[in-house]
């Protein structure tokens, strides 16, 4: 079966044309598939399938072979290659497991807006949202050299998150207009290069205590930048930018 890689700020994604609907949801396959060791290796997987009003619909799933809740980098990513695919030109419409996206692609950046998030809950003196997926956020100081994995992993599998897990950022501070973030995401068990609904999560955070609405991101496979429209309590018209590349193509032995 043929598939073709993408990475957006470096994390990585095996991406599958499935409108045909012939790869097998099986999770030993699509763990197999993200295994850096004994398959083609990636942070997730995603099918891009036919939409009934929609340009495409996208499933995801993490490397453990399970279908997730929304990936940021991942929507970019596919976005570059429904576009690859001439499916859209400019402009797409397309279905994720969290309702319906818009994005853009010009010279490479790609475009995604995300859906509204109505809430920031405190917990002690960290934050807990989702923007499609769940996000904790903690904010440190000198990121660089902060252990990333170890107090990520601590906090998601603490008792409050065990069950359904939680994706981990920790997040600097490097001036109003820009922010360092490193992510231990749920699903992958480790620390990844980006996480797209994690920094849109920490930008979000970030809006709320500098009164701002718009802010670049520092991450560990590039840069990203995130606008939105704060409205009382909530936000709407997010939006999640940056580039998305494929890297290469092949078959796949199933
Ligand atoms: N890499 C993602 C987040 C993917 C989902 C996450 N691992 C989860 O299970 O919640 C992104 O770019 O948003």
């Amino acid at each position: 079966m043929e598939f073709y890689k993408y990475q957006g700020t470096g994390n990585d994604f095996v991406m599958i044309d499935n409108r045909n609907l012939q790869f097998p949801k099986d999770k030993s396959i699509i763990e197999k598939c993200c295994d850096r060791r004994f398959g083609v290796g990636g942070d997730g997987l995603i099918l891009l399938e036919n939409h009934e009003t929609l340009d495409f619909k996208m499933v995801y799933y993490n490397s453990d072979g399970r279908e997730s809740s929304m990936c940021g980098n991942g929507g970019r990513c596919i976005i570059a290659f429904a576009n690859f695919l001439e499916i859209f030109a400019n402009k797409t419409k397309f279905e994720a497991i969290d309702g319906l996206h818009e994005g853009e692609i010009k010279n490479g950046i790609v475009r995604l807006k995300m859906s509204d998030v109505s809430e920031i809950k405190n917990v002690e003196n960290d934050f807990e949202l989702n923007t499609g997926s769940p996000h904790y956020i903690q904010q440190v100081l000198n990121l660089a050299n902060f252990e990333v994995y170890k107090e990520g992993n601590a906090i998601r599998n603490s008792e409050l998150y065990e069950k359904e897990g939680i994706n981990v950022n920790f997040v600097e501070k490097i001036s109003e207009n820009e922010i360092f973030v490193r992510t231990y995401e749920r699903g992958v068990e480790d620390e990844t290069f980006s996480c797209g609904t994690g920094v849109t999560a920490a930008a979000l955070v970030h809006f709320n205590k500098e009164n701002t609405s718009s802010v670049k991101v520092k991450t560990l496979g590039g840069n990203l930048k995130i606008s939105a429209e704060k409205h009382e309590d909530s936000f709407k018209n997010i939006w999640l930018e940056g580039p998305a590349v494929q890297v290469f193509k092949g078959k796949i032995k199933l």
